[in-house]
């Protein structure tokens, strides 16, 4: 089985992953972007948020999601449960809500670079904007956090967007729960 957790930054995505990682210790744990060398590389780039272009950033998360299909994904789909710190709907999610690329081009890409490889279910650990500003408070922020909570909480709506257009089942979780809730509330829809 091949899962997903989505969430805008700092919705805890991190945090669950390692605790799903307690519950399935044999379960290949990756995440978008930075899971291969090419890909920590490209990660480093996306995030200083150097580039000017939101197509060329758009290219290099895409790029980092091929080499992680052909390196992590594909090698392990069919015999290990594999749980990701994001997805191809953040890809979808951050480019839809910079209009620079059509909805279609968005999804045909992906296609292209997944080999229409998604997750079978993918959770959205959902924040409000008291607790996201109160958590990117008390983190340094990288080039993308600091575009502001306003744009974050877009990027959240384009998340719902995006797993429609992408056709992948998202199961929303509130993410001001306790870390164990959540847990339990995500091994539930597993099971
Ligand atoms: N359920 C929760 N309740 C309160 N605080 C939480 C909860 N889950 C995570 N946190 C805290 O919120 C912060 C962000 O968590 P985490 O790093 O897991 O988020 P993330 O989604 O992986 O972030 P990013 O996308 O920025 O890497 C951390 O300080 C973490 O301890
Ligand atoms: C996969 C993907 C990610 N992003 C953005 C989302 C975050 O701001 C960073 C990744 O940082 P994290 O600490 O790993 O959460 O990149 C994006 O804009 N497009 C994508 O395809």
């Amino acid at each position: 089985m091949y899962i997903a957790i989505e969430g805008i930054d700092t919705a805890g995505k991190s945090t669950q992953i390692a605790a799903l990682e307690n519950r399935f210790p044999d379960a290949v744990i990756t995440k978008e972007p930075g899971a291969t060398e090419l890909g920590k590389e490209i990660r480093e780039l996306v995030l200083s948020a150097r580039a000017k272009s939101k197509k060329a950033e758009f290219l290099l998360f895409l790029a980092d999601r091929a080499e992680h299909l052909k390196e992590v994904i594909e090698p392990n789909i069919d015999t290990k449960m594999i749980i990701s710190d994001r997805s191809a709907i953040s890809g979808v999610a951050y480019a839809l809500i910079h209009n620079e690329i059509a909805q279609e081009e968005l999804v045909h890409l992906n296609n292209f670079a997944t080999n229409n490889t998604y997750p079978e279910k993918v959770f959205l650990l959902q924040l409000t904007k008291e607790e996201l500003e109160f958590r990117l408070s008390q983190k340094e922020l990288d080039g993308i956090e600091l575009r502001g909570s306003e744009y974050l909480l877009g990027i959240q709506n384009a998340i719902i967007k995006a797993a429609k257009l992408l056709n992948i089942e998202l199961i929303t979780i509130d993410a001001t729960q306790s870390i164990e809730s959540i847990t339990e509330e995500i091994l539930t829809n597993i099971n």
